[in-house]
């Protein structure tokens, strides 16, 4: 069933190993605002950057690898979708994939959705794709900046993802909405929402829309080796109509260096340039998500493409912050049953509860099934690769455990169960440590990184001091030898 707009990012695709449907079990958590302060900080950043927003189309700027990465300006592009593989709708973590990509699907083939048909008909399907009003006349319908948030903060964001993602909206895609990280690891929204203000603010700034846009998605994607997403806009469906603009801020560099991934360019079909943009680092590709922006996700061949993918609404009512059920401290609705999560709000057809792992101070969790790999990507627990990525001891340890409840069943069907679980809880625990480890490491690097800069500081006014001195020793030096 298809779920209303506000029933969360992630309710898009009928892929075909069926995870769409624990996907749409998410709930619509929120956050709290960010602050002000940061918000101005992203925009001075924006500015000190110097990235190039509001270039004329055509002029281009080059970047280290001789890419052009400006060129902005308005564009007619047909939605022109490939057929959706396996009959699947759409992907991504809006549900705007028009097709899963393929090598030879780009750019090709009847729109998928106007074949389709859908269940609003025709004037629906034409409203579809049209550009917000507000919107239709911009000076530019896309733009790609540079050095929007800081590399720290997308390692930061990068092991939030590692650390917390659940399994994606289609293969090889990991996702951890904003929701997601309340539920199980509030601990790391301050990286989440210092990112998301800045892209807002370097989004606003690029399309001359100062405080008229409010955020209204906002997740860590996660792209493993064979993820792709095929030609598609951001609004193509009737239910993501109040998605105005997208923006896609990259959180590691595609490329050489280690933890690099090799594939994922972005690219635009038709119109201004630049039609091709690599991931870097702290790079963000931002655009109005009406049928101007035809764009796909080349497959990603190795490695980790991390992104922090975010939609603007010009509807305050659409905002996700709007979206929060109570947060973590919430007690369950009146007749909830303990493990039974509260409604997420909203929708209709969603009053059943989603059952929640147990409490381990941990927040309330999500269910187990979003945690479960499809036999494709080597099924397992998503949760014990996310250890292994963050390369911590504790991983041997909890995978002898599951291998030991695995491969030495108790007899007693109980035991068995109470033994799955003290592993789970045990992975859990680890989880928990795995967070606090990274956490602290990089409050660390941080802290060490401000006493370094102010040992430099008092280095230099020493050194500063010494030389204003230097000639009134020598002034005296010469005063006492001839006195
Ligand atoms: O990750 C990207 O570069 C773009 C993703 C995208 O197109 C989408 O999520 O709709
Ligand atoms: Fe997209």
């Amino acid at each position: 069933m298809r779920e209303s707009p506000r029933a969360g990012p992630t309710t898009d695709s009928n892929d075909d190993d069926g995870r769409d449907s624990q996907a749409s079990k998410r709930r619509r958590l929120g956050t709290a605002a960010e602050p002000a302060p940061e918000t101005t900080a992203a925009v001075e950043g924006v500015a000190a950057a110097g990235i190039c927003i509001g270039a004329p189309a055509g002029a281009q700027d080059a970047d280290a690898n001789g890419k052009a990465r400006a060129g902005l300006g308005e564009l007619e592009v047909e939605a022109r979708a490939a057929p959706a593989e396996g009959g699947s709708e759409l992907g991504g973590p809006g549900a705007h994939a028009a097709s899963e990509a393929r090598e030879d699907s780009y750019g090709a083939g009847p729109d998928a959705e106007a074949a389709e048909g859908g269940p609003g008909g025709a004037d629906v399907e034409a409203a579809v794709g049209r550009p917000h009003p507000r919107l239709a006349r911009l000076p530019r319908v896309r733009a790609v900046l540079d050095g929007v948030v800081p590399p720290e903060l997308c390692a930061e964001l990068v092991f939030a993802l590692q650390a917390i993602s659940t399994v994606g909206y289609r293969p090889h895609v990991r996702s951890a909405t904003i929701h997601d990280v309340v539920a199980t690891a509030p601990w790391l929204l301050p990286p989440l929402l210092r990112a998301r203000a800045a892209v807002l603010a370097a989004v606003e700034v690029a399309f001359g829309l100062a405080l008229e846009l409010c955020v209204e998605f906002s997740g860590l994607i996660g792209w493993d080796e064979g993820a792709s997403l095929g030609w598609h806009h951001d609004a193509n469906r009737e239910y993501l109509a109040s998605r105005h603009l997208s923006a896609v801020l990259y959180l590691n560099n595609q490329g050489d260096p280690p933890g690099a991934f090799g594939g994922g360019d972005f690219r635009f079909q038709d119109g201004a340039e630049p039609l091709r943009v690599t991931p870097r680092v702290g790079r963000m590709v931002a655009y109005t998500a009406d049928a101007r922006n035809v764009h796909c996700v080349e497959r990603v061949m190795r490695g980790e493409r991390c992104t922090l993918t975010l939609w603007f609404s010009l509807d305050p009512a659409a905002a996700e912050d709007g979206k929060v059920p109570g947060g973590r401290t919430a007690a369950p609705e009146a007749g909830g049953s303990p493990g039974v999560a509260p409604d997420a709000g909203g929708s209709p057809g969603r009053s059943q509860g989603v059952r929640r792992q147990p409490r381990f101070g941990l927040g309330r969790g999500l269910p187990d099934t979003m945690y479960q790999l499809s036999p494709g990507e080597g099924g397992g627990d998503l949760r014990l690769e996310r250890l292994r990525r963050l390369g911590l001891y504790a991983l041997g340890w909890a995978e002898h455990c599951a291998l030991q409840v695995e491969l030495k069943p108790c007899r007693h069907p109980a035991s068995t169960a109470a033994a799955t679980a003290a592993v789970q809880e045990a992975l859990l625990a680890a989880q928990f440590a795995s967070y606090r480890l990274g956490v602290a490491r990089l409050a660390c690097i941080r802290q060490l990184e401000g006493v370094l800069g102010e040992l430099r500081g008092l280095v230099a006014e020493s050194m500063q001091e010494v030389r204003a001195a230097v000639p009134r020793w020598l002034a005296l030096g010469s005063l006492l030898s001839t006195g």
